[in-house]
């Protein structure tokens, strides 16, 4: 828990407190991120037995976890500010979204067109802060006391976005820049020109330094988090965090890179945020708070079916306008990861000001 609110004027923190709504908090931390973590750790040795076999799985794996859940976790958005901030009509709501999609996403699969590589490298660079972005308010959710302040949260989000984004490069970078190949080729059809373009941001320094950021926050924010511990802080939080990033760090560290991040979108980031949509849903935190986690999802379901294929229509037109053409497994990966990325851009921007609504970055204020 964060610190209790000072002064009358002070805004409770809906992610980290409230009474009203516990029993539905705790049953989405129970279903959509503990049991999960739970089950890729069960995953581990399945994981650490994916480098043998070829990259294929790891894209099939991907394909499926994006189709099962990893498209949807987006695809609600546009009711986001409709849900979390009084006052918002639904067609406000749909209007403000759907712009922000069109401007930035369009934007995004420009700058795939005009420079590859560095939108292939700013992509990776906005996942890092997107999936730590949604495991800090995970956390924050889960009611953890020992990231009292904006720094420490913003620590965690250096690690848990650095888990999937780092950890890959440092342990199995040929793959990870068979992926960059695979992205860049889309878009400079010429044989061998994508390898040497993806070059530079392969070079032993670059797999140093994120590696030595990774390494440095992890232990970094462990160590801080015991220091809240000994203050006071529940152990328990304390041990939830540290044991989920031993978690990831294995994960990342043993499974081949595909594979990982595949079964990780889906089993972990996707879930967790749709997890957190069904509590600004009325209807469905109703279904949490009685237990009944089966209708909360058909209805989150119901609202994201539409925009879940809205979503899987620009990866296709991507695939239809990428120069190089979609022949191969590797080319489908690269066009549903241009796809993504375009998508990802606005969905970081409704999350964060879902964030800041619900006060993630200023413990103890929010709200
Ligand atoms: C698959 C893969 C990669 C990139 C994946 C990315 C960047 C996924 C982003 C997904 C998002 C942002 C989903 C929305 O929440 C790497 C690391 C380049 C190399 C290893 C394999
Ligand atoms: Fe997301």
């Amino acid at each position: 828990m964060t610190e209790p609110a000072k002064g009358s004027t002070a805004r409770r923190d809906p992610a980290a407190s409230g009474e009203r709504d516990e029993p539905a908090r705790s049953t989405v931390d129970r279903w959509f991120a503990l049991y999960p973590a739970l089950a890729l750790a069960a995953l581990l040795p399945v994981g650490a037995a994916t480098p043998l076999f070829p990259v294929e799985l790891g894209v099939a794996t991907f394909a499926l976890g994006t189709l099962a859940v990893g498209m949807a976790h987006g695809a609600v958005d546009h009711l986001v500010p409709l849900r979390a901030a009084p006052g918002v009509s639904l067609r406000r709501s749909i209007a403000v979204v759907s712009v922000a999609y069109a401007v930035l996403g369009g934007a995004v699969v420009a700058a795939f067109f005009l420079a590859p590589v560095a939108a292939f490298a700013g992509f990776v660079a906005l996942t890092w802060l997107h999936w730590g972005q949604g495991d800090a308010a995970a956390l924050a959710l889960a009611g953890v006391e020992h990231l009292p302040t904006s720094a420490e949260r913003w620590l965690s989000l250096v690690v848990r976005g650095g888990l999937p984004m780092g950890v890959p490069l440092l342990a199995h970078p040929a793959e990870y820049r068979l992926v960059a190949e695979w992205v860049v080729g889309l878009f400079v059809a010429e044989p061998g020109a994508a390898a040497a373009a993806v070059d530079p941001l392969f070079v032993p320094e670059t797999r140093l330094a994120v590696g030595g950021v990774v390494i440095a926050a992890t232990l970094a924010s462990v160590g801080a988090g015991y220091v809240r511990v000994r203050g006071g802080a529940s152990q328990r939080g304390w041990l939830r965090d540290a044991g989920e990033v031993a978690v990831l760090w294995a994960w990342f560290l043993l499974a081949a890179p595909v594979f990982a991040i595949g079964v990780y979108f889906a089993l972990w980031h996707a879930l967790r945020h749709v997890g957190r949509l069904t509590l600004v849903d009325p209807g469905a935190a109703g279904a949490l708070a009685a237990g009944d986690v089966r209708r909360a999802l058909a209805r989150f379901a119901r609202d994201a079916a539409p925009l879940t294929l809205g979503g899987f229509l620009v990866v296709g037109t991507v695939g239809l306008a990428a120069p190089a053409g979609v022949a191969a497994p590797g080319d489908l990966l690269a066009m549903s990861l241009v796809g993504i990325a375009a998508l990802t851009l606005p969905h970081v921007v409704v999350t964060a000001w879902l964030d800041r609504r619900q006060g993630i970055w200023r413990p103890g204020t929010g709200g």
